[in-house]
């Protein structure tokens, strides 16, 4: 299965309507759907916005892609060949949504989850048909970031992962999860480097600021162009090694809720979302931190496309 013919994204907050605009512009008939009203009115902004940026990018447009916007369930998935779920982060929700889909759809329809970190097996337990389930966890901003992770659960037909792959293939790149781990690969990866920034923030070793700099300018760079694997090589193993042997044991190890965003959190200082989190946010501040954050990811993602992958 390359671009499914039609689509339907179930969850239309953050996620939902990049996913879809993605998926129009690749030619796919997509119905995003959502309980509120309120969120799909607020999706087609976004998705005109999403739609811009693949404008940008200079991404073909595949003709007959469309997004529409569908507030009843059934609707949305009537005549679907391909679901992704993209609601809240909760597995009790997420699992009484899948029943619902699967209650809609036929039972040889892809049905893939947006889930963060939730293992696919436990999701799909209570699932009808869990060989047509699969994780595909896209990264935000979903329209921007062209890598997405593919994850099997216990029960996932190799059928299933090979055409989600393909279709993947069609607009990114993938990453295979070979093995079920909470987290997967990319959000165990960024949350351990969160885990690391906010202890030496908490320590006082670094600023916000200084943080932001040091990772952005001196790993988050390098890593854009040098995978850590290839870089492991271009160090050498040995110097590894010897870091390591004395680094390691000193890194965070806190199995815990970081005790400053716990803090930070109970005020209710959330970020972007409340004007007020790691960094304060004055009038139009966000919109304009948000504004220079696709800036720059669409004129980043240019540059590496240019380059001879490392
Ligand atoms: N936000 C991110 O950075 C990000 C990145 C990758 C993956 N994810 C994952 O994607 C999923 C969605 O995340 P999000 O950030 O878009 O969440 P969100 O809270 O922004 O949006 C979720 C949307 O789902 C809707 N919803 C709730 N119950 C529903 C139901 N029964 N049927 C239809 N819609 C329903 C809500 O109204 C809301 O609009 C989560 O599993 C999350 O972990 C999030
Ligand atoms: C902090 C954080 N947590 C989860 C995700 C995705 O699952 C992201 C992201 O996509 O950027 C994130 O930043």
């Amino acid at each position: 299965m390359t671009i499914p013919k039609t689509s339907a994204v179930i969850g239309s907050g953050t996620m939902g309507p990049g996913i879809a605009a993605l998926l129009a512009r690749y030619g796919s008939t997509v119905r995003l759907n959502d309980i509120s009203e309120e969120a799909l009115t607020r999706a087609e902004t976004a998705c005109s916005g999403a739609s811009a940026v693949l404008d940008q990018l200079q991404i073909p447009t595949v003709p007959g892609g469309s997004v529409s916007y569908e507030l009843d369930l059934t609707a949305a998935l009537d005549g679907a060949d391909f679901v992704i779920e993209a609601v809240p982060e909760t597995i009790e929700l997420k699992k009484s949504v899948l029943a619902q889909i699967e209650a809609a759809v036929a039972t040889d329809v892809v049905i893939a989850t947006n889930t963060s970190g939730i293992p696919i097996t436990d999701m799909a337990a209570s699932m009808a048909h869990p060989e047509r389930f699969i994780g595909m966890h896209w990264s935000n901003p979903p329209h921007l970031i062209p890598m997405i992770e593919v994850i099997r659960g216990d029960q996932t037909s190799t059928e299933v992962e090979t055409a989600l792959v393909e279709i993947v293939r069609a607009f990114g790149y993938e990453a295979v999860v070979e093995k079920e781990i909470p987290g997967f690969i990319e959000n165990r990866v960024l949350y351990a480097i969160m885990r690391e920034c906010l202890s030496l923030l908490e320590q006082g070793v670094a600023t916000q600021e200084d943080l932001d700099t040091c990772v952005k300018w001196g790993i988050g760079y390098k890593l854009a162009v040098i995978g850590p694997m290839r870089l492991l090589d271009m160090a050498g193993l040995d110097i590894y090694t010897s870091v390591s042997s004395y680094l390691n044991p000193d890194l965070s190890k806190e199995s815990g809720i970081s005790p400053l965003v716990r803090e930070l959190t109970e005020q209710n200082r959330l970020g972007m979302k409340t004007e007020d989190g790691m960094y304060p946010y004055g009038e139009g501040d966000v919109a304009a931190k948000r504004a220079d954050i696709l800036r720059g990811l669409v004129t980043v993602r240019k540059a590496l496309s240019e380059i001879k992958p490392v």
